[in-house]
């Protein structure tokens, strides 16, 4: 077994990093922390630059400028890096291969006996497919045998791309129970993915990119108030709707075709209305939604008009 120093978190920490592959310039000036003990959700569209952000933390691509690093020190600076952060990033699997036999090529290089490989098979749930060939294995079961391989040295800092990708909706809770177990016992959890509503569950913090900059950094907490309900408000006059909504001290943002009114019910913006002798086509209260923020941050992120909402 590995010291059990390696199971203490670090945080890792994205200052200025930047990379451009020919004219396509996938991360810009990123900077953002990871904390210990926390589950952090790395959130952003296809081609954002989730991928290529966190191959820089491990070292795959080289940045045109800034750093990422874990507990202060660039990944390959550490005496040990395979022991301090566990990546699926890498995950290919030799098809003949069995998962135990996955397990036992990569344990060496991690210092790991074969006890080890079985803690972590039964710790994804792979243990009565321990000896089937990994080609004949479902997306799900790959997923898993790739935790397993992440999991390995026991590290106190885990990297997790898309983890959830292929999950039946038993696996998903199953991958939120484990990872909000690992993180309690004070591991950096970092996982990227594209759908907020697979991760919202699983999640402490939030960070959202969008076309390799930064939108959004907070604790999820703070991006649930973020996405605070409104009244979706319509009619042939929008701005004098909308002045009529200001007098009463309410909050108005214009959406196209429509106004979006915070601080009210329908009922009282639908008297609001009444009272200034205006027509009104459309009055609907509009609960939270959270994935609707994501989206919303990410359009006005590519838009470039993020910065008021990036709290880290
Ligand atoms: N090795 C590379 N060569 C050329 N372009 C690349 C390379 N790696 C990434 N890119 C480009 O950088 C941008 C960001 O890609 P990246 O894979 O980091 O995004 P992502 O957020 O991980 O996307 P997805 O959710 O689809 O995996 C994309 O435009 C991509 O085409």
């Amino acid at each position: 077994m590995p010291a059990t120093q390696s199971r203490t978190g670090m945080s890792i920490e994205f200052r200025g990093l930047t990379k451009s592959f020919g004219g396509v310039q996938a991360v810009q000036d990123l900077s953002f922390d990871v904390a210990p003990g926390r589950v952090t959700g790395f959130l952003g569209p296809n081609g954002s630059g989730k991928t290529t952000t966190l191959r820089m933390l491990l070292g795959l691509v080289t940045p045109d400028a800034g750093t990422a690093l874990v507990g202060g020190r660039a990944y390959a600076d550490h005496p040990h890096p395979g022991r301090v952060v566990g990546a699926s990033l890498e995950a290919s699997f030799h098809p003949g291969r069995t998962a135990r036999a996955h397990l036992r090529t990569l344990s060496p290089h991690v210092g790991v006996g074969d006890a080890r490989v079985d803690e972590v098979l039964a710790q994804v749930g792979l243990s009565a497919a321990a000896e089937r060939k990994v080609g004949g294995f479902s997306l799900g079961m790959r997923q898993r045998l790739a935790l397993a391989t992440t999991l390995l040295a026991d590290p106190g800092v885990l990297v997790l791309d898309e983890p959830a990708n292929g999950l039946d909706p038993a696996g998903i809770i199953w991958l939120r129970d484990l990872l909000r177990f690992l993180a309690s016992e004070g591991r950096t959890v970092l996982v990227s993915s594209h759908v907020l509503a697979e991760v919202q569950a699983t999640v402490d913090d939030v960070v959202v990119i969008a076309e390799g900059r930064l939108v959004h950094a907070s604790s999820l907490a703070e991006m649930v108030h973020l996405a605070d309900s409104h009244v979706r408000l319509a009619g042939p006059d929008l701005a004098a709707l909308a002045s009529a909504a200001q007098q009463h001290g309410w909050s108005v943002d214009r959406h196209g075709d429509h106004l979006r009114v915070r601080g009210a019910r329908a009922a009282e913006v639908g008297s609001a209305a009444f009272a200034a002798g205006q027509v009104v086509h459309e009055l609907t209260d509009v609960g939270a939604n959270l994935e609707e923020t994501f989206l919303e941050l990410v359009a006005r992120g590519a838009a470039g008009t993020a910065g008021a909402e990036v709290a880290a």
